[in-house]
């Protein structure tokens, strides 16, 4: 099955996660509702991938199926070269480390009633029992460029920019390889946005990171991918390099999409 997957020749850059022919969608109370429609991409070792598209073209879907959210329903997802897409969730288990995710909202994903430094070492806790978590839970907070007294405070004290950052370090305590972050930057103002973008190119070098970037704005995109997959209404209608896309936009969708950015 699958044979298409082109074998990685000497001197190629494995990819980390490929997506053959992915189908996705939920159980709807009038039945099953296809989202995702035998969309295929794939990420290298170290690169960054940006998905694009409206409202509403699959983009979340496809990064819930990828930490397990919800199941694949047709086609392979294959993860450093193993099918990852039909194992249980405890077959996923050691899978699940590797491949973190951040989201627009970081309120919603760090517990109010936690410090900071209980917020970093919940994960350190559950995969590295053994770890000075204290000193990790330093060591972080310096990585995402946060005073380290930042451990003492609750995430309400901190602005939508430094939560996004909490949010990072917590995902990078458990060394993950992928980052799934969707639309990490949409909330926050240009100026906080660069910023976030740019801590985001470090850690990719500092921590061996590839990166899989969802986004609606395609000024964000072209700043930080290196490919770009085109969505519409769960379809892929344009896979390609980042400088090529804006340069010769193919699909009359994406040249709809480059035109309604406010930048060009
Ligand atoms: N839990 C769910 N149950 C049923 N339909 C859903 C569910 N979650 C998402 N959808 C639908 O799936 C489609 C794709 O949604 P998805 O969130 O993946 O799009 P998106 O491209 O990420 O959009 P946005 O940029 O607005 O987040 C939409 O029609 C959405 O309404």
């Amino acid at each position: 099955m699958f044979e298409n997957i082109p074998e990685v020749k000497d001197g190629e850059v494995r990819p980390l996660l490929e997506c053959q022919e992915i189908q996705l969608g939920y159980s709807t109370p009038s039945g099953w509702k296809p989202v995702v429609n035998r969309v295929d991409f794939e990420v290298r070792k170290g690169e960054t991938v940006a998905l694009v598209g409206e409202s509403g073209s699959g983009k979340s879907t496809i990064a819930k199926a990828l930490v397990k959210l919800i199941p694949l329903r047709g086609g392979s997802i294959r993860f450093d070269g193993k099918e990852v897409g039909n194992l249980s969730p405890v077959e996923f288990q050691p899978y699940r480390k590797k491949i973190q995710m951040i989201f627009q909202d970081p309120l919603k994903a760090l517990n109010p009633r936690l410090k900071v430094s209980q917020l970093i070492e919940e994960p350190l806790r559950l995969h590295f029992p053994k770890l000075d978590r204290a000193k990790r839970v330093d060591e972080l907070l310096q990585a995402v460029q946060l005073p380290v007294s930042s451990k003492d405070r609750f995430p309400s004290e901190f602005s939508g920019g430094q939560r996004q950052r909490i949010l990072i370090a917590r995902a990078l305590a458990v060394e993950p390889e992928l980052l799934v972050c969707d639309e990490p930057v949409s909330a926050l103002d240009v100026t906080i946005q660069a910023r976030l973008l740019e801590l985001l190119e470090s850690l990719k070098s500092s921590h061996g990171l590839t990166l899989l970037f969802i986004s609606h704005d395609l000024a964000v995109v072209q700043q930080i991918a290196d490919r770009v997959l085109v969505l519409q209404n769960g379809r892929r209608v344009e896979w390609k390099e980042t400088g090529q896309l804006f340069k010769n936009p193919e699909h009359p969708y994406t040249r709809m999409l480059i035109d309604a950015c406010p930048t060009w």
